[in-house]
């Protein structure tokens, strides 16, 4: 059964991938045939967000292994596999969403593989979208009455169709009716916050004030923050988390004005082989992203630049990660240990 989500469509022998890079107001979609278009997709930001390039890799070589057809085999896969992890270094479910596809090589190859491979990324979307519903509620509970909420970056549904994760718990927060507001830092260079949280809440009628991201501390300092809710792409062993870069100051700062700041993730976000954060990839961007929007320059030509995707909050600035298996209180090694040996396997 084809899965529908606003932004991922998956036809059997295509997938439909809402470009992202655009305002979701002026809809536009792509329409990739196999690996390589996945990793385009993927590396130019046509798609985008930790859960969601996982999920466009599942599909992008299962759509691979369809092409092949009665070819189809782990060999011939191979140069696809490489294609699809070289598209973006930092957000760990791509590998992990990858892994698991591998995992299914085992058996009949040819056409008898893709169907194998189809079934196991329908099913990582699927679970996504689970895991998004049941992070969302947890993470809904740890807030006081009324919070105002301050988030970065776009963690949404637009992707995935699910419930999304930071924007999870927003999105639990209002339906228990608990949430008073939430500020949507603009996170330079990209907006994401600007062009897609903003649009997103504005869709459901979610209170959302745009904020430029150097005012998130006036904010805190005035009393108008109550917690902060973010993403995460990669979570190390010992709790380390990257994120959208511009997350480790507000990290700083919410520890300065002792607010709770709160990780939400999938559990396929989380990294156990990462010993910290020291040794996540931080992926380093076009120059031009900072000194240009749109066709507009920003900074003088051939300004030096320093464009990182993402940073690492370490683990001591986080109050609690949130999974759908569980919320995990003060990260550090022993509390992610405890978190892997209790949650379903
Ligand atoms: C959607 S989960 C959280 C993160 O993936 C998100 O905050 C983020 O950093 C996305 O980065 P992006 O560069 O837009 O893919």
């Amino acid at each position: 059964m084809p899965i529908e989500s606003p932004a991922i469509h998956w036809l059997d022998d295509h997938l439909l991938l809402l470009d992202q890079r655009r305002l979701p107001a002026h809809t536009e979609w792509l329409d990739v045939r196999d690996a390589a278009g996945a990793a385009d997709a993927i590396r130019q930001m046509a798609v985008r967000g930790a859960p969601a390039i996982g999920i466009t890799a599942a599909y992008g070589l299962a759509l691979e292994a369809l092409r092949l057809g009665p070819g189809a085999s782990a060999a011939r896969l191979a140069p696809a596999l490489d294609v699809l992890a070289a598209s973006r270094p930092t957000a760990v479910n791509l590998f992990w969403a990858l892994d698991r596809l591998r995992a299914r090589f085992d058996g009949e190859p040819g056409a008898a593989l893709g169907k194998r491979l189809v079934r196991e990324a329908e099913r990582i979307h699927q679970d996504d979208q689970a895991a998004n519903q049941r992070l969302g509620e947890l993470g809904a509970a740890l807030l006081p009455p009324n919070a105002s909420l301050y988030t970065h970056c776009n963690t949404g549904a637009l992707a995935t169709g699910g419930h999304g994760t930071a924007l999870g718990i927003v999105r639990s927060a209002w339906r228990n009716g608990h949430l008073k507001m939430v500020f949507a830092g603009e996170t330079r260079p990209w907006l994401q916050g600007a062009r897609l949280t903003a649009w997103e809440l504005m869709q459901e009628n979610i209170p959302v004030t745009l904020v430029a991201d150097s005012a998130a501390g006036l904010l805190m300092a005035r009393g108008q923050v109550d917690a902060v809710v973010v993403g995460a792409d990669r979570i190390a062993a010992n709790g380390d988390t990257a994120n959208k870069i511009g997350t480790y100051n507000l990290a700083v700062l919410a520890r300065h004005h002792r607010l709770p700041f709160i990780v939400a993730a999938p559990d396929s976000t989380l990294d156990p082989a990462m010993e910290n954060g020291a040794g996540i990839v931080i992926e380093e961007r076009d120059p031009d992203e900072v000194r240009r929007f749109g066709g507009t320059a920003m900074a003088p030509d051939g300004c030096p630049v320093y464009n990182p995707a993402f940073d690492v909050t370490p683990a001591e600035l986080i109050t609690a990660i949130v999974t759908e298996s569980g919320v995990i209180r003060s990260p550090d090694r022993q509390a992610l240990a405890d978190h892997f040996a209790r949650r379903p396997s």
